[in-house]
């Protein structure tokens, strides 16, 4: 069995990317020099937060600090008094706030539904205050600019005042980087408006950095303005390394979420990241094997598969850091990139496992499994006279969805399809700071082996170049 297991429980499991057809000892001994370099330059980037050859969108060279969000610290980016502010808001949300709507796209939302995710579940908006423990029921926005979506959203508030009958109050929370993101703002823009039209209370909060280049961002010009509360996305961290920062935070500390034991995770695992020996680090090894499997095996798509309903978002965020980060220019002019793909399991087995199954040899599968689910919900006995219902009754649902997972990895192994598994003790705020951060830390190896910067997306240029002057036509016709 090949596998990394850490003292928190966590484990990296990359048997299946190791078995007979798959990377093999001699790959890796092969990458020694590249992996050397990766390692010096993680020790680079920690001590003096610089990544050779990375620039900023200017062209100017930027900073990479993500290495110390963790670190809750006088003068980090997370220093005490940014938690501290974090959870004062969340008393105020607490207290006075019955609804939350977050804008944002990209990097200024995936990690928040993460988050909300995993810590509030499906039904959040529809428990009482009570059951909510008093936290606002919390809505996106601005992930899309879909009209009948955001008139769905402001009906919604509408009803929820109604309901209440007076001294409702909504906090919009706008998150942008660059502070002008078409998506949230045009739809910030629509529900304040409908909100002033029903004559509903809301305040603002915006979370952006508060320039970008020279220049001042769009949002935080009107943040100063308007008298705003500002939170900040920091400079030095891009948006999809963003959710241990205020980006991500912020959505915890309005809905309760654990903060601190989220950024102790993460803690957990950059110490775990740091060592040069392949087969200690999580990070390091997931990066190289991924690498080695998509250069020289052709397996250059991954499916992102947890398993559990309230994961899927993490398989979406992991989407976003993958593509955003990899897939581009290498230093010697080629390219590099492996296609993300979001899979949710059980689900997706009865969707995508054919093709995974018994599609080309292109692909890794990365499973997460939760080995302790929180609900000890089990399959009653009460069909027993038909066997094949009787074949899963007695049975805890998260045992069946767990053994699935198993007979998964087993039906791919037998044919040679790549695959691996992370496997959490449980679904909590440090255990998923550290999946989290270990893949940070993972598409900053990848990123090293590949030749390529991590840390730009000139890619996403190009089409908003071009969407601009036709938005302006749209007005013109007007
Ligand atoms: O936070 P912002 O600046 O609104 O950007 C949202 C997302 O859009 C992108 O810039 C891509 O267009 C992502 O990198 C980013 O996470």
């Amino acid at each position: 069995m090949k596998k990394i297991t850490l003292s928190s429980g966590f484990s990296f499991d990359y048997t299946n990317i190791m078995m007979d057809g798959g990377v093999v000892q001699q790959d890796i001994e092969e990458s020694f020099e590249r992996i050397a370099n990766a390692v010096k330059a993680s020790e680079r980037v920690r001590r003096s937060g610089v990544v050779d050859g990375h620039l900023s969108k200017d062209g100017e060279p930027e900073a990479v600090l993500f290495p110390q969000l963790p670190y809750i610290e006088e003068g980090n980016i997370n220093s005490p008094a940014v938690l501290h502010r974090l959870e004062a808001l969340g008393k105020h949300a607490q207290a006075e706030i019955d609804a939350v709507v977050s804008f944002g796209i990209g990097g200024s939302y995936l990690g928040g539904k993460v988050l909300f995710d995993v810590h509030c579940g499906e039904f959040w908006n529809s428990m009482s205050a009570e059951e909510r423990n008093q936290y606002p029921r919390l809505y996106f926005s601005g992930n899309n600019v879909d009209g009948d979506r955001t008139e769905a959203l402001i009906d919604q508030l509408c009803r929820e005042a109604q309901a209440k009958g007076g001294n409702y109050k909504v906090m919009l929370i706008v998150i942008s980087k660059s502070g002008s993101t078409i998506e949230p703002m045009s739809n910030f823009m629509v529900v304040e408006q409908g909100l002033r039209e029903a004559g509903i209370d809301y305040e603002v909060i915006a979370v952006t950095d508060p320039h970008e280049g020279e220049k001042e961002t769009l949002l935080h010009g009107l943040a100063v303005e308007k008298n705003w509360p500002i939170f900040s996305v920091p400079d030095g961290v891009g948006g999809r390394f963003s959710v241990f920062t205020e980006v991500g935070l912020i959505i915890g500390a309005v809905t309760g979420f654990a903060i601190r034991e989220f950024l102790d995770g993460a803690k957990s695992m950059d110490e775990a990241c740091q060592t040069g020996i392949v087969t200690e680090n999580p990070a390091l090894m997931n990066a190289l094997l991924k690498y080695i499997a998509a250069e020289k095996y052709g397996r250059n798509i991954e499916i992102m598969m947890p398993y559990g309903d309230n994961l899927k978002s993490l398989s979406e965020w992991y989407v976003q850091l993958l593509a955003e980060s990899l897939g581009k220019e290498q230093k010697d002019g080629s390219r590099y990139g492996r296609t993300p793909v979001v899979a949710v399991g059980t689900t997706d087995m009865h969707a995508q496992t054919q093709e995974h199954q018994e599609g080309r040899y292109n692909k890794i599968v990365s499973f997460v499994r939760i080995a302790k689910g929180k609900s000890d919900l089990g399959v009653p006995h009460i069909y027993d006279t038909y066997s094949k219902l009787a074949a899963f009754s007695g049975l805890p649902l998260h045992t069946i969805m767990n053994t699935a997972l198993e007979a998964n990895a087993e039906a791919l192994t037998s044919d040679n399809r790549f695959n691996c598994t992370v496997e959490l003790p449980q679904l909590n705020a440090f255990h998923l700071g550290e999946i989290m951060f270990m893949y940070c830390w993972a598409i900053f190896y990848e990123g090293q082996l590949a030749g390529v910067d991590a840390f730009n997306q000139p890619g996403v240029e190009v089409y908003k170049k071009l969407l601009g002057p036709k938005l302006a036509a749209h007005k013109e016709d007007k």
